[in-house]
């Protein structure tokens, strides 16, 4: 009698393939998946689908390099472990990274997929986070390379030596602000280069408009930190849904974007218009013939990346070399005795001196490797399923390098934590320490494109002032040394808190060379409060 209820419906054509290719659709999900299930995937903490394992961790972690560190004791160097339905894979030693990221890089540079970002805010144009495959990306790296490669980057030097200069100039007229100037200086010399601006000492609102944009995504990248990102349909909630706060978080960093690009590419523009404009990256660009609304978006968004990419890694990275050398007397007398013996007192270093001096060179290898500013680099993605040393590595993957274990393992790098600029120096080979710069600008076809830029700049700037300054500790009200802490903020630049130290003239004529090495300081000051008062006026236009 049962049966005689079950009507057999009949299907039309259209319903019955679209059936056919659901249960092909659900039975190719079933073979991938069961493919998948008896893959060796590599080691790494487990846990279900929402609860425990690694998300429990991370999120319990502030400083995630130092988490993966500890589970590359307990797992090994390659580690897997997945938030919801993402994988990630941490790199945690150079040969793993260089393996993959380098020799793999066809199937390894893209930038994960990412709702919050791509969608949400629209960050796929900013270059740091284009896609591999965006027509977009070839262009964008070209231009980098053009104006700050090995080659074209020599343009610059001038700019960089005077900058240097500028540097010294501050320092010695206001020692205690030396944060500052590490900061300004870093940002005067790519946006010289970039929008032929030179920011103000202080309060310059463009410098302010940075780290203002930095402060807003410290910890946005962080693994699993948006629901959205596993579950894209809740970007479709009303704004005043409960837990859509990511909704206006989203909003406000999209501003902040477009607040970025546009206000320094639209004051060149004015300066252009207006017959005044510096030479410059964008001002070469922008006056090019022809120029589509698509090439003038890309040298928006070039000139960008550049401005905010370079100046707070530069910045940072000098703050730790002021901190090192507060620390460690010895190294900064030897690397004095060098710069001494080679360019006497007369003249402060070049670039064109810097194989001259291995050993100033190998204080910069150093505080790149003691503090790593970007010590999980950025995460690439992984867009074809993979195998490596017989443990397989799912398409979709995000993959990291862990830049800071790479630094800072003991194999490696005996008693890692000490700063020690012999590493490299060793006559025998066996005995010399890998060079950080091979890992600390990323990898592959994403590896850093201002690394050129930052080695020059940075060079420069650690090397005038040892060859000018003493740098030591400060002391309290009772005559006695504060040593200062060795202490990081998490984020994906990583900087050291602030601190205290005390920078005087090794001696009047050091203090004589700087003076007169830069007759036109002064000038070059006052152009700069004349632009920032420019620009504060197009603010409130
Ligand atoms: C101490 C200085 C610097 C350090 C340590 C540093 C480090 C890095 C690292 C680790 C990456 C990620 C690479 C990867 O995905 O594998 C990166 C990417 C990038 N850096 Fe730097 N950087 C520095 C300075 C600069 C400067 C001065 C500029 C520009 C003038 C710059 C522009 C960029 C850009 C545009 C990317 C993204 C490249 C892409 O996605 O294709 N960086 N940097």
């Amino acid at each position: 009698m049962f049966l005689c209820l079950i009507r057999i419906p009949i299907l039309d054509t259209t319903t019955g393939l679209a059936i056919l290719s659901m249960a092909l659709i659900i039975l190719r999900g079933v073979f991938h998946w069961l493919r998948r299930s008896k893959r060796r995937f590599p080691p790494g903490p487990r846990g279900t689908y929402f609860f425990g394992g690694a998300r429990k961790e991370i999120m319990g972690s502030s400083f995630l390099w130092l988490k993966y560190s500890e589970w590359a004791k307990r797992y090994g160097p390659i580690i897997y472990y997945r938030i919801r339905n993402q994988p990630y894979i941490i790199l945690q030693n150079a040969k793993a990274a260089t393996d993959l990221l380098e020799k793999r890089a066809r199937i390894y540079s893209d930038r994960p997929n990412n709702i919050m970002f791509d969608k949400l805010v629209g960050s796929t144009n900013i270059m740091t986070r284009t896609k591999y495959r965006d027509p977009r990306f070839p262009k964008y790296r070209k231009m980098f390379h053009d104006e700050l490669g090995a080659r074209g980057g020599k343009a610059h030097w001038a700019v960089q030596e005077q900058e240097a200069k500028v540097f010294l100039m501050n320092l010695l007229d206001d020692p205690e602000n030396f944060l500052l100037h590490t900061r300004s200086t870093a940002s005067a010399a790519i946006m010289r280069v970039t929008y032929g601006y030179t920011p103000s000492r202080e309060n310059d609102y463009f410098v302010n408009l940075i780290r203002e944009w930095m402060a807003s995504f410290v910890d946005a990248g962080r693994p699993g930190l948006w629901l959205v990102d596993t579950y894209p349909f809740l970007r479709y909630l009303p704004r005043w849904f409960p837990g859509a706060g990511f909704l206006a978080i989203a909003e406000k960093q999209k501003r902040m974007n477009e607040k970025i690009l546009s206000t320094p590419i639209n004051w060149v523009k004015k300066e252009m218009a207006a017959g005044r404009a510096a030479s410059s990256f964008a001002s070469k660009y922008l006056s090019q013939p022809n120029l589509s609304a698509e090439d003038e978006d890309i040298v928006r968004v070039v000139s960008g990346v550049m401005y905010f990419a370079g100046s707070d890694t530069m910045a940072w990275t000098l703050a730790a070399f002021f901190l090192a050398m507060t620390l460690n007397p010895s190294i900064q007398e030897k690397a004095q005795h060098e710069l001494d013996a080679f360019l006497g007192s007369e003249r402060l270093p070049t670039l064109d001196d810097k194989d001259s001096l291995p050993y100033v060179k190998a204080i910069l290898k150093e505080t790149l490797r003691w503090h790593p500013v970007a010590p999980l680099g950025l995460p690439h993605r992984l867009t074809e399923d993979d195998e490596y040393e017989h443990m397989f590595i799912p398409a979709g993957a995000t993959v990291q390098p862990n830049i800071w274990q790479i630094a800072h393992d003991e194999e490696t790098y005996p008693d890692p934590m000490t700063f020690d600029p012999e590493r490299y120096l060793s006559r025998d080979e066996k005995h010399t320490q890998p060079d950080p710069m091979t890992y600390v600008f990323g990898f592959g076809r994403r590896i850093c494109p201002g690394m050129h830029f930052a080695e020059n700049a940075l060079f420069l700037t650690i090397a005038s002032t040892l060859a000018i300054f003493n740098i030591g500790k400060v002391l309290d009200e009772e005559g006695r040394e504060i040593t200062p802490e060795v202490k990081f903020t998490s984020g994906i630049v990583s900087h050291v808190e602030p601190f205290k130290c005390k920078a005087t003239p090794r001696s009047s004529s050091a203090e004589d060379l700087i003076r007169t090495s830069i007759p036109g300081n002064h000038d070059a000051e006052g152009t700069a409060r004349c632009l920032s008062k420019i620009v504060n006026k197009m603010r409130n236009e």
